[in-house]
């Protein structure tokens, strides 16, 4: 690439990922940027009236990684970190993830870089509608269809597909995921990632001997992903042994309570006050004693100071992007000490119900919730077994063996197409 407006730690992350990925599969350096460097990026500024009688600009951004296999997918994230090359790495992930999964969508991520905790509800609406209004250009069902992420939920989704279909003088539900069941959205998509990446731990687990029923876990970030998690692993018989999310962390190796802590976050809506008793020091906590370790809130959290010190027996990745290449290496030199989940097949399960709300949106025909789950279930597994005999059959590490298979479906489709895709 001659010159390029992505950097940043995040972005690094995402190149040096595909370097490997594309060193295994001997991809030619003259195919490589092609590859990686997103086809198109939209910066936007999104003026909004504050409650104190003020104007306030917010930045806003949304990366289209490629458009060779159908439409762009990905979430839209509010938080003060997003700038491009945040967004343009995680919009390079959701196109590996996409291809893994074998969904007709190339990847695509945005975000406005604001603290939503900051925003009154007016101001938060004033947002979400702005940011989409000035997104109307780029987006469309067949263009690039967002969903939710960091910072986001289906109220804002509703606001964005309202948005939308003002300007278009029509309802158009198939304009984004992760919606409410009253405006097209699908039974089973707020559950979805949590209860996808639980399914897959209970697979990891199977395949190293360990009975759910015995098996203690650890999860960062009590969203939307993490809660999920949470609930569905406790449900699965996993003890929970330690949660955190930005205001706390707790970790008890006898287990805790879990519905006194799902009646604490439903009632104040963050995990600070729950107990005095167990909290931990946010840092120590993935480094604790556990079967299961699931980051599921931000990038860069498994990182060389601490891969070394991990004691799970289970690395499922909720997040996007939480090891960094470094903490890779070293849990390669650990050999097969931990099982793996990568995040491009651990969390992949938002967005492949977010593509059975878009199918049920364009056929204006909606299912059981139990047909969703029947349905998400078999594309995980089908996904989580063409990796692991990946992996076996190339002796190498499982995120390795996942992007491989996902980039070469997007390689092998722009090479089927032609140059230009
Ligand atoms: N939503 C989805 O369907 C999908 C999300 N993902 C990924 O999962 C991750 C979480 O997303 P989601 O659950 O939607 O986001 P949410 O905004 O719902 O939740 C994020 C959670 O992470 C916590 N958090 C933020 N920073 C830290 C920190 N430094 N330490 C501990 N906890 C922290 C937040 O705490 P607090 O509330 O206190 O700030 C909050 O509990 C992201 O990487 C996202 O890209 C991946 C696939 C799909
Ligand atoms: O549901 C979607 O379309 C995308 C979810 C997402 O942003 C992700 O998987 O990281």
């Amino acid at each position: 690439m001659s010159k390029s407006i992505y950097n940043g730690p995040v972005f690094d992350m995402a190149r040096e990922q595909f370097e490997r990925v594309a060193d295994h599969l001997q991809i030619l350096e003259m195919d490589r940027d092609r590859l990686l460097y997103p086809k198109r990026a939209i910066a936007v500024s999104c003026p909004i009236h504050t409650d104190d009688g003020r104007t306030r600009v917010y930045q806003g951004y949304r990366v289209q990684h490629h458009l060779t296999l159908g439409p762009t997918k990905g979430g839209t994230r509010f938080a003060p970190s997003v700038d491009i090359g945040e967004v343009a790495a995680l919009s390079i992930w959701m196109s590996w993830k996409c291809a893994l999964a074998g969904l007709p969508y190339g990847g695509a991520k945005g975000g406005v870089t604001v603290d939503p905790f900051t925003l009154s509800p007016r101001e938060l609406e004033a947002l979400s509608r702005r940011y989409m209004q000035e997104m109307i250009p780029f987006v469309g069902p067949h263009t690039d269809v967002m969903a939710p992420d960091m910072g986001t939920n289906e109220q804002v989704m509703a606001w964005f597909m309202d948005t939308y279909s003002m300007y278009q003088g029509k309802t158009i539900n198939e304009i984004v995921t992760g919606k409410p069941i009253s405006t097209g959205g699908t039974l089973g998509r707020r559950e979805a990632t949590g209860r996808g990446v639980a399914y897959l731990v209970g697979r990891a687990l199977e395949c190293l001997g360990i009975a759910a029923g015995n098996a203690t876990a650890i999860v960062q970030g009590f969203g939307n992903v993490g809660s999920v998690t949470t609930y569905s692993l406790a449900q699965r018989g996993v003890k929970i042994v330690g949660v955190s999310d930005h205001t706390a962390a707790y970790y008890d190796p006898a287990g805790l309570d879990i519905s006194g802590l799902q009646r604490h976050v439903s009632k104040c809506g963050q995990l600070v006050g729950f107990s005095s008793q167990v909290l931990i020091d946010p840092s120590e906590l993935l480094i604790q004693k556990c079967d299961v370790l699931v980051p599921a809130a931000i990038e860069r959290v498994i990182t060389g100071e601490n891969a070394s010190h991990l004691k799970c027996h289970v690395l499922a990745e909720g997040a996007n992007g939480p090891t960094t290449p470094e903490a890779d290496s070293i849990l390669q030199q650990r050999g097969d000490e931990i099982f793996v989940l990568p995040d491009i097949l651990c969390n992949a399960g938002g967005v492949i119900v977010s593509y059975f709300e878009w199918v049920q949106d364009l056929q204006r025909l909606f299912w059981e919730e139990g047909e969703v789950f029947d349905r998400l279930y078999r594309v995980l597994e089908r996904s989580f077994q063409q990796t692991i005999a990946r992996a076996k059959r190339d002796r190498i590490p499982h995120r390795t063996a996942a992007m491989a298979i996902g980039v070469s479906v997007v390689q092998s489709a722009k090479q089927t197409r032609g140059l230009f895709p």
